[in-house]
């Protein structure tokens, strides 16, 4: 069975993505950060997944500074951070967020309001092919932003808790187990795995 490809500039995604499937998808990686328009998380995926499936001719990947060229089914994701208090944003920008104003920063925004729960967003999108319309699986967990606790070693963990754990402190296997990309990996393992016949298929 032909592998899905997984296309990511980020190489703490791929980590969790191949604890959580295991070996129960197969699934390669390509190091590559695709351009992402501007939009929902769920028009971001679509649109980055339909570029990776378009992915036809030898690449220079700028991570690893290899070739590679993507045939066959891709999965891409997009994640990001809703603050309940700001109408859900910074949403799917909260890379550039992080980038510019830090953990730190992050709870400076929310200092004028009560509300500090934040949902975290994870948005895989899968297609079979350039012909196929990418289908969208979404996992989304619930917590709340606090002053940075534990290893500043995946984006916004440290300030994400949830349930008295920032996600930086919290084990990687137990994080892996309840976390918005386990979520939405569930979902999209049982859609794969619904209808095998026809699914296998598609990963030939
Ligand atoms: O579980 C997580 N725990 C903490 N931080 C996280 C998590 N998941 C994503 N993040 C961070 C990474 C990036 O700063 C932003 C998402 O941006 P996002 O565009 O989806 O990721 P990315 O550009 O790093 O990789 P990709 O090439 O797959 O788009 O939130
Ligand atoms: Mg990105």
């Amino acid at each position: 069975m032909k592998a899905c490809t997984f296309v990511t500039g980020n190489p703490n995604k791929v980590i969790e993505v191949n604890a959580i499937v295991g070996n129960t998808i197969p699934i390669r990686t390509v190091a590559l950060d695709l351009l992402e328009i501007q939009g929902s998380l769920e028009e971001i995926a679509r649109d980055k997944c339909r570029r990776a499936t378009k992915i036809d001719r030898p690449q220079a990947n700028s991570i690893t500074m290899g070739f590679f060229t993507v045939n066959g089914p891709v999965i891409v994701e997009d994640s990001g951070l809703e603050f309940h208090a700001m109408g859900k944003l910074p949403g799917p920008d909260i890379k550039y967020f992080l980038e510019a104003l830090g953990n730190d920063g992050l709870n400076t925004l929310l200092a004028p309001y009560e509300d500090k729960s934040a949902d975290a967003v994870c948005t895989f999108a899968y297609s079979s092919g350039p012909d196929h319309e990418p289908m969208i699986f979404q996992g989304r967990l619930c917590g709340k932003i606090v002053p940075a606790r534990g290893p500043p070693v995946f984006g916004w963990e440290p300030i994400f808790e949830f349930e008295g754990e920032t996600l930086a402190e919290m084990a990687h296997e137990k994080k892996n187990k309840l976390s918005h990309r386990y979520q939405a990996l569930c979902i999209f393992r049982e859609w794969l795995e619904r209808d095998k016949v026809e699914k296998i298929h598609c990963l030939r």
